[in-house]
Order: structure tokens, then C-alpha cells, then sequence
């Protein structure tokens, strides 16, 4: 398809939640890039879903990230676990996946009814990611998946119903690696659909990993003295039960080295809902910007996680990571040889094999190269019949 002739194609970015902003980034900075000959090949629309609305989930990541302010905020936040969200013109409440995706889906309907870009390009896999692509499909306006082929295979984690329903949706799927390229290939998408164009969340950390070990660490923290703990998903916080026994694993790691835990709020909120709090020997601290977790993490001996984007970053950083989940959608990351997935129970003898040094180093992944972002801008420019654009560098 191609738009009509001497006018610049409109791309529309689709920022739902946090994770989203370091991969769209990568795809702004290769379309804003310095010597393009004929200046952004496309007119870039960042539009902001509101799924994360506090400023220390969203906002205060785009400065750091390079990201201009949203061009369009639909106002649609979160609010499924009844804690309030702030964030524009519709209100946040209690009513879950269904209640989010619904009200995404409508808002992203009635902006793309008066607006219509030439693509919509949606990252991950939040809620947002699949409210604004059905959105965009249901109005025959294409479709890219940035981060295409992710599984996990535990259907009950709604970022694999996600990402199964974006790809399955999508014309153009944009995988981190080789090797769920061929996955997509193999489910039968189209050659001309699928490339493997690389990570778009190492592009970011490449272009920020500087700034971020200049950032100081928090009070009492020294480099290699200390571990970072994040978690998150539904499965690890959402009942009591299990959380404690994560809280109990995570006190065991903390007796052998000390532990800064920044606290999503979501698990901030189950926390207090249950009586529960991080155990003696663990530093939380808030929600931090994409830099300051950035350096706190490039400092840190070891990660324990249950996110997946933090599974990557360690990866490419050749941090010991530590994964609190029964399985992960970047079997990537396991096969580099640094990523082992954890069980709560077996967290502190994983701290002590990490701190007796027989943890295994992680063999570089091939494509998570700081290139993402060129190889996207080359599939689109392809897609959409515009001129190629040829980087100075
Ligand atoms: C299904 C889905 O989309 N899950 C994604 C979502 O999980 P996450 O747990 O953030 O899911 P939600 O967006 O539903 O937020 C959960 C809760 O966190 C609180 N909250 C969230 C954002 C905010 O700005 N302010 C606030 O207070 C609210 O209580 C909200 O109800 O984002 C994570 C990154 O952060 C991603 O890894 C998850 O894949």
C-alpha cells in the first residue's frame, strides 16, 4: 500500500503501559535519526492509551527515553486493582482486563474514526497493546507488532493471550531474534510479514547505558554490593499466599547480599491489602525512571525478576538473573546461559552460586545489536511504498 503521492505517510505509535516506551523509542529515534537526507521519512504520532498514568510509570520516562509528550492522550488508565490511577478523561475503575481493554478499544475506535494514519505500530504485549490493535484492525487501518512472536505457553498469563491475538492480527511482525522469526513463519504468517529485526529495548539501553552508570545510586548502595529484586505479575502478587512465600525466598537472598526492590504499584498495593512487607535487609524504593533503573541494574551482582523486559536488559548487561516464573516467552535469554529460572524456595541458593562465582557468563545474542530500530523503519518504508532512507552512519 502507499499513500498518495507527495504526501509523508502517518505513523501512529501506540504507548499504552511502561514496558512499551524503551521499544517504541528505538523505532522514533530510526525515524527522527540525524542526516536523514530528506528529514523523518513518516509524520511520527505518539499516542498515549493511558493504561499507565502515574508520572512514575509513564510520564517521567519519556524525557529520559527521548520521546517527545504524547501528541494524543486517550485518558483510558488502569484500574483493576482498585487502587486509583490518575490520568485524564476516563476514569480508572475496578473492572479488570475486560474493563480496560474495552475501554481502550473505544477510545483508540473513535480517535482512528476521525484520524486516520497510513500504520499503527503497537509494542508488547499490555492490554493496551491488544485493545489498540483489534481497534486498528476492526477500522482496516495495518498494523505492526513491534516484539511479534514472544511465547510463553502458559495461557493463563493474559500477556500470552495478548501477544498470541496481536501477531495473529497484525500485517507486519517485528521478532527480537531469529529464531522466533522462523516460529512465526512456521504458524504461517507471510514471508513479506515477518522479519527478524532485532531487540528494540537493547537499542534504548545501548543509547542510554552511559547516562545511567553516571546517575548516583541510592543512599547505602555500592556498585557490586547489591542486588535488585522487581516483581509484578499477576501470578507472583496477586495472592497472598504466594506472595509471602516470594517474600520469604526474597529473605533468605537478603541474609547473603543486600537488596534494593523498586515497587510496582501494583505489587506496592497487594502489599499493604495482605499485611505483608519487604523483609529486613531489602531497600524498597518507589517506581524509578528508565535511566536511574537502568544504572541501578548495570551496578547491581545479580537481578531476580519476574519481568521479561529486565530478563533482556540482564542479558545484555551479562548480569546473573535470576527468574522468578515457571516459564519465560525469551527462552533466548536462558539459552545466552545467564537467565535460570527460579523458584522461590531455591532464590538464595541461586544468590550464593552467583556470589560463589559459578554462574554462568552470557554469550552475546546475535541481532541485539542497537540496530532494531533501523530494521523496523526499513520493513514500514517498505510496507508503505515510501522512499528508502540511507543513514549517515
Ligand atoms: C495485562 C497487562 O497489561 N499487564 C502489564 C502491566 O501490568 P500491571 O500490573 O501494571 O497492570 P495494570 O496496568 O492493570 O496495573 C495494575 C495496577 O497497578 C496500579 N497502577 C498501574 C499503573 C499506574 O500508572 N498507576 C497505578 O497505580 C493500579 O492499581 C492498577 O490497577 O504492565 C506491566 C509493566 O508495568 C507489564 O509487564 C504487564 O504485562
Amino acid at each position: 500500500m502507499s499513500p498518495s503521492p507527495g504526501r509523508r505517510p502517518v505513523l501512529h505509535l501506540v504507548a499504552a503501559a511502561r514496558p512499551n516506551l524503551p521499544k517504541l523509542a528505538a523505532l522514533w529515534h530510526a525515524l527522527h535519526e540525524d542526516g536523514l537526507p530528506a528529514g523523518p521519512p513518516c509524520r511520527v504520532v505518539l499516542l498515549h492509551t493511558g493504561q499507565h498514568a502515574d508520572p512514575a510509570m509513564f510520564g517521567d520516562h519519556l524525557a529520559d527515553l527521548g520521546l517527545p509528550e504524547p501528541h494524543v492522550s486517550l485518558g483510558v488508565a488502569s484500574g483493576g486493582g482498585g487502587v486509583a490511577s490518575g490520568g485524564g478523561g476516563v476514569p480508572a475503575g475496578a473492572d479488570g482486563h475486560a474493563g480496560l481493554t474495552a475501554r481502550t478499544l473505544l477510545a483508540c475506535a473513535a480517535h482512528w474514526r476521525a484520524h486516520r494514519p497510513d500504520l499503527v505500530v503497537v509494542a508488547g504485549d499490555v492490554n493496551g497493546t491488544l485493545a489498540a490493535a483489534l481497534a486498528a484492525r476492526q477500522l482496516a487501518l495495518p498494523v505492526a507488532h513491534l516484539e511479534a512472536g514472544l511465547r510463553c505457553g502458559d495461557r493463563a498469563m493474559p500477556e500470552e493471550i495478548n501477544r498470541r491475538a496481536v501477531d495473529a492480527i497484525s500485517d507486519l511482525l517485528w521478532a527480537p531474534d531469529e529464531a522466533t522469526a522462523a516460529r512465526l513463519l512456521a504458524e504461517g504468517h507471510p514471508p513479506g510479514a515477518v522479519r527478524a529485526v532485532g531487540n528494540a529495548m537493547i537499542d534504548s539501553l545501548l543509547r542510554n547505558l552511559d547516562a545511567a552508570r553516571a546517575r548516583p545510586l541510592p543512599a547505602g548502595l555500592a556498585p557490586g554490593g547489591y542486588g535488585v529484586v522487581t516483581l509484578h505479575r499477576a501470578a507472583n502478587v496477586d495472592d497472598a499466599a504466594t506472595l509471602a512465600a516470594l517474600l520469604g525466598g526474597i529473605a533468605a537472598a537478603a541474609r547473603r547480599l543486600p537488596l534494593a526492590w523498586p515497587l510496582h504499584p501494583r505489587t506496592a498495593a497487594r502489599l499493604a491489602a495482605f499485611g505483608l512487607a519487604p523483609p529486613p535487609g531489602v531497600l524498597a524504593l518507589p517506581p524509578l525512571g528508565y535511566r536511574d533503573f537502568l544504572g541501578l541494574l548495570a551496578r547491581a551482582r545479580l537481578v531476580a525478576t519476574d519481568s521479561g523486559g529486565v530478563q533482556e536488559e540482564a542479558t545484555a548487561l551479562d548480569l546473573p538473573c535470576l527468574t522468578l516464573r515457571p516459564s519465560t516467552e525469551r527462552p533466548v535469554t536462558l539459552a545466552a546461559g545467564s537467565n535460570r529460572l527460579v523458584r522461590p524456595e531455591g532464590l538464595a541458593a541461586a544468590v550464593a552460586a552467583v556470589l560463589a562465582g559459578v554462574w554462568p557468563r552470557a554469550r552475546p545474542i546475535p541481532l541485539w545489536d542497537g540496530g532494531a530500530g533501523r530494521r523496523m523503519r526499513a520493513h514500514l518504508l517498505e510496507f508503505l511504498g515510501a522512499e528508502p532512507v540511507r543513514s549517515a552512519a
